[in-house]
């Protein structure tokens, strides 16, 4: 992976045991290549939609899974009208594993599951995400999430419940979140995007893209 890739980022800020914040992990450079990344694998096949909720509401945010299709709340091999899943980019991997490195000073022990599966969640200005937990992995691989475009509110919680206590960390596009470890279950979400905050030069004109990477630990 060459240098170019990388921004000279901030320091990485620990937020809770295992959940480290980086601002700025991501060139402009890299940055510009995801979003336009994101933008082909919307088009799909296989592209962005919005899921329905258990109880019959929809999800605000849109989404397209890569490696694994999820959807409240479940990973399978095939969307539910039988398309197949697009392929899990191994540039994702790569900036994964060198994501935890970088958020937690060390690389993943040898051993340690692949990742396999990226969900890219697109938020408009009004788009929000609940307090949820990432439970429907099967392997204990700390979760990296890449920041594009518009910041937001990205609420941190504990490993108990939705509720307090939690830290609002407020994520730039360009920002690296990974939560691992004792954080690994900690519920998460959204309360709100912060529109027009996006850096020009990354070419997403409105809204904030996350890519969250995952090792599914499925076969
Ligand atoms: O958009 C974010 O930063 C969080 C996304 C998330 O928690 C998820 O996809 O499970
Ligand atoms: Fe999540």
């Amino acid at each position: 992976m060459s240098d170019a890739l990388f921004a000279v980022p901030a320091e990485p800020v620990e937020v809770s045991p295992g959940a480290v914040h980086v601002p700025g992990w991501l060139s402009t450079e890299t940055q510009r290549r995801l979003v336009e990344l994101c933008r082909e694998w919307s088009r799909g096949p296989a592209g962005m939609r919005r899921h329905r909720m258990p109880r019959g509401g929809m999800m605000s945010v849109r989404m397209v899974s890569l490696g694994w299709h999820w959807e409240p709340y479940r990973y399978s091999r095939t969307l539910p009208d039988g398309e197949p899943v697009a392929p899990f980019p191994s540039l994702l991997g790569e900036l994964a594993r060198a994501g935890v490195a970088d958020a937690y000073g060390a690389p993943l022990a040898s051993g340690t599951p692949d990742y396999d599966v990226a969900l890219v969640n697109y938020y408009d200005a009004d788009a929000k995400m609940g307090m949820h937990q990432d439970r429907e992995e099967q392997a204990d691989v700390p979760v990296v999430s890449l920041n594009l475009g518009d910041a937001c509110v990205f609420r941190f919680g504990n490993t108990e419940n939705r509720s307090r206590p939690y830290t609002d960390v407020e994520l730039r596009g360009g920002d690296l979140f990974v939560f691992g470890g004792p954080s690994r279950m900690a519920y998460h979400g959204v309360p709100r995007i912060l529109p027009g905050t996006a850096d020009p030069d990354v070419g997403l004109a409105k809204g904030r893209l996350n890519i969250t990477i995952r090792a599914s630990g499925l076969e």
